[in-house]
């Protein structure tokens, strides 16, 4: 049995809203595996034909598992990639997925410029982008890592301001929140374990190619 995966091409999604897209971007260039369920038990779901695996992982979890070659490759949003900081190559953009992070406030207790927000408290699953983007505005700020219903943060005063993904924008307008800044557009990207990239390059690189090709003619839903 190989238990490190030599033999095959190990591939990272992750569980949530990119699951379904990268399954379906994946089965138009082949790589299919029975039984692979965003819900699925079994942990690593094997195509032994094609010598390809599967694994389901937690979105934040997928630059980890490609960072250390438990998985030769990945598919994460650019926002979570960039929030890792991890040593992996980004190699292709796969367009779906598409938000954006951005800063948003309390309508009701706007203030009048960006600049008025400065050392007061942000609330954000984004910390490291956060830092950057008010580093770069000449802002200290006060950040406050949360991991979910981020946009509760100004609304029972835990926060001045949130730092989080905005899709459609019904979330901010149910709750009367306004957004004040564009940080990053982001969508679904393909990262590759370093190492993999060099041993594995062959079918890595004919791997990319197909993807690229299926991207291309426009099969592919955003
Ligand atoms: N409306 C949206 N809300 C959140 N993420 C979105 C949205 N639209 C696209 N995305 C992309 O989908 C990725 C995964 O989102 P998802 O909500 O499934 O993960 P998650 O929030 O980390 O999951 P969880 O915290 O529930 O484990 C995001 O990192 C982002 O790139
Ligand atoms: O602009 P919209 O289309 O309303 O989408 C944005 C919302 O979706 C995400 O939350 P998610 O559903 O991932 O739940 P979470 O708050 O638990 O992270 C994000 O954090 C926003 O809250």
């Amino acid at each position: 049995m190989d238990i490190n995966g030599k033999d095959y091409l190990t591939i990272a999604f992750p569980k949530g809203k990119l699951f379904g897209l990268s399954k379906e971007l994946f089965s138009r260039v082949g790589y299919t595996a029975e039984g692979l369920e965003e819900k699925s038990r079994k942990l690593i779901i094997s195509n032994e034909e094609k010598k390809i695996r599967f694994i389901v992982a937690k979105t934040a979890d997928v630059p980890t598992y490609v960072e250390y070659g438990a998985a030769d490759i990945g598919v994460i949003g650019k926002d979570v990639l960039a929030e890792a900081e991890k040593d992996v190559y980004e190699v292709l953009d796969l367009g779906f997925g598409k938000c954006h992070l951005m800063m948003a406030v309390d309508k009701a207790q706007r203030r009048a410029k960006l600049a008025d927000y400065a050392h007061t408290r942000v609330a954000t699953k984004f910390p490291h982008i956060a830092e950057q983007f008010f580093t770069k505005k000449g802002m200290q700020m006060e950040y406050i890592k949360l991991n979910g219903s981020i946009e509760l943060g100004p609304l029972v005063g835990l926060s001045e301001s949130i730092v989080d993904i905005v899709e459609t924008g019904t979330t901010l307008k149910e709750n009367n929140l306004e957004e004040i800044a564009h940080i990053m557009d982001a969508t679904a990207r393909l990262i590759v374990n370093r190492v993999s990239y060099k041993l594995k390059f062959e079918r890595i690189y004919r791997l990319v190619e197909d993807l690229r090709s299926a991207l291309e003619s426009g099969e592919a839903k955003s």
